[in-house]
């Protein structure tokens, strides 16, 4: 569903990523590891339109992302969230998952879904649909709290259900754990399998959270200086000593642990 090939970005004298290549096939679980400035959440706003590459290309269910306005990417069924959250703080958790379905509606309804205009039976049915994906999200009991209140790994559960809100054929997750404790990664890695399980979608997922990404993802790709340093398994990776040497910054068979 997914073909990536030589992409590059620069920013000024920074080369973010280069020559990164990717297939990923319909359903996969996909994890990008690598240390800061890896170059790991560039790769997710080049995949979701949010940056242009300087080179290369990237091809979804067939068509040219790079050549597309980057507000037609989340009507293709690309959703992502964010490495800092992103949602309308004032919103309702319900609001901020009715807006995003607004993205496959049109405009009499996007009205109708904010409280006017003609369209209002629709906007009930999208209102269940979107207290639906909190409910999945064990969130429900918040549909009616300002987003901006609510808990840091709440605001994560809503910001996940807005993105599922698109339908998405591929899901981005910029570090969905980060400022989560390890019990509450342990539960929302749980909802995000059952999830995938339901939906089917593919997943890229960006993370430091080791312990989650090998356990969630069966195949990843480790990012070093903005190339693609390694790619296998959790266990291939776990044993790869140029992996080993990138995360402790030292040649791995200097003995060190
Ligand atoms: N908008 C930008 N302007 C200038 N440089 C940028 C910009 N975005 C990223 N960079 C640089 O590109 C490189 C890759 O950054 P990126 O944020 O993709 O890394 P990352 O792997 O996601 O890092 P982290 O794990 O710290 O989030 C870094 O050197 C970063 O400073």
């Amino acid at each position: 569903m997914l073909k990536v090939e030589g992409l590059t970005k620069r920013f000024q004298g920074v080369v973010a990523l280069k020559d990164y290549r990717l297939t990923l096939h319909e359903g996969e679980i996909l994890g990008v590891i690598g240390p800061n400035g890896a170059g790991k959440t560039t790769l997710i706003n080049l995949l979701s339109g949010f940056l242009r590459p300087d080179e290369g290309s990237i091809r979804f269910q067939g068509q040219d992302l790079v050549r597309l306005p980057a507000h037609r990417i989340p009507a293709l069924g690309i959703a992502r969230t964010f490495q800092n959250i992103r949602l309308f703080p004032s919103l309702t958790a319900l609001e901020n998952v009715m807006v995003a379905m607004t993205v496959h509606h049109p405009p009499d309804l996007a009205s109708a879904l904010l409280g006017f205009g003609p369209g209002q039976r629709r906007a009930q049915a999208l209102r269940e649909q979107a207290m639906h994906l909190l409910e999945q999200l064990g969130i429900a009991h918040l549909a009616d709290r300002p987003a901006g209140v609510l808990p840091y790994g709440d605001q994560r559960r809503v910001e996940i259900a807005r993105a599922l809100a698109l339908k998405p054929s591929l899901l981005l997750l910029d570090e969905p754990t980060a400022g989560l404790h390890p019990e509450e990664s342990e539960a929302l890695v749980e909802q995000l399998r059952r999830l995938h399980r339901e939906w089917g979608m593919a997943i890229v997922m960006v993370a430091h959270d080791m312990p989650v990404v090998m356990r969630f993802c069966p195949r990843l790709h480790v990012l070093s200086s903005g190339a693609l340093l390694a790619e296998g398994t959790p266990e291939e990776i776990r044993n790869n000593p140029l992996v080993l040497e990138a995360f402790l910054g030292r040649p791995s068979h200097s003995g060190a642990a």
